[in-house]
């Protein structure tokens, strides 16, 4: 049985750019299921706390570890393998590429054949687009393929930087109760801007400030907390 709080285990993580230093003794704890909101202003880190846990940044300091294993100094696809999702902020879609070749891609590691069919009744809107362009999909429509393709390696957890930055409102809601569903099964780490949307998602929150973990506990509590808006104010 794993550890129900701890799946995705961050202990104390240290990461940066170079000589400048970002992150600072991060610590969080990520259930094998449910949502999980990663929240703070502009440049307070959560990207690069992201880059951190799939290995795109190397650690400084602290450890991963996923379901028991260090995975820290593992390279990222290794980390994809052992179960971790990650819908990166920009780039995520081939652009040239069809969504059905996008999809196909994505599929490659899985010996599952219902997992694109799979895909497709999560995102239907998918479905009617197969043989367009990835790159002249709406905004909506890239992201939801983003995530689809991610799912695609069967992740027990799945990181998603932003998945309604540049999205109309009208389909975020759609994104959000897939999200939703989603977290019925694996772990959803979201990291938005929009506070009320991330919060529907996650049952936790976790405000980073200049780096550093400054507020945690439910989602409620986080809602509730009056020191939330100064962290999130510009
Ligand atoms: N490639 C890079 N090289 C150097 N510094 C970087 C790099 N990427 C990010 N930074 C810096 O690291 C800090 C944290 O950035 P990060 O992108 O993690 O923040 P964020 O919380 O995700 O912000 P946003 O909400 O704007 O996406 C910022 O000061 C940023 O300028």
């Amino acid at each position: 049985m794993p550890d129900q709080d701890k799946y995705l285990d961050i202990q104390n993580v240290d990461a940066g750019y170079g000589r400048s230093q970002v992150l600072f003794g991060v610590t969080l704890g990520v259930p094998w299921r449910g949502g999980v909101a990663i929240l703070g202003r502009n440049g307070a880190g959560k990207t690069t706390l992201m880059k951190a846990i799939v290995g795109e940044l190397p650690l400084l300091g602290g450890s991963v570890s996923l379901d028991a294993r260090s995975v820290g100094q593992l390279p990222t696809e290794q980390r994809i393998r052992l179960g971790l999702g990650y819908v990166p902020q920009e780039h995520s879609v081939f652009g040239r590429l069809s969504v059905r070749d996008n999809l196909a891609v994505g599929a490659l590691t899985n010996r599952d054949s219902q997992a694109v069919n799979r895909v497709l009744e999560i995102f239907p809107k998918l479905g009617q687009r197969m043989d367009q362009v990835a790159g002249t999909l709406s905004g909506g429509e890239r992201k939801m393929l983003a995530i689809g393709r991610a799912l695609l390696s069967n992740p027990r957890v799945l990181l998603l930087d932003e998945p309604t930055e540049g999205v109309w409102i009208g389909v975020i809601e759609e994104i959000t109760e897939r999200l939703i569903l989603l977290a019925r099964e694996i772990a959803v780490v979201i990291v938005e801007q929009h506070l009320d949307l991330a919060l529907r998602v996650a049952d936790r929150a976790f405000v980073l400030d200049r780096g550093r973990v400054a507020l945690t506990g439910s989602a409620q509590e986080v809602r509730n907390d009056p020191r939330l808006l100064q962290y999130l104010a510009p």
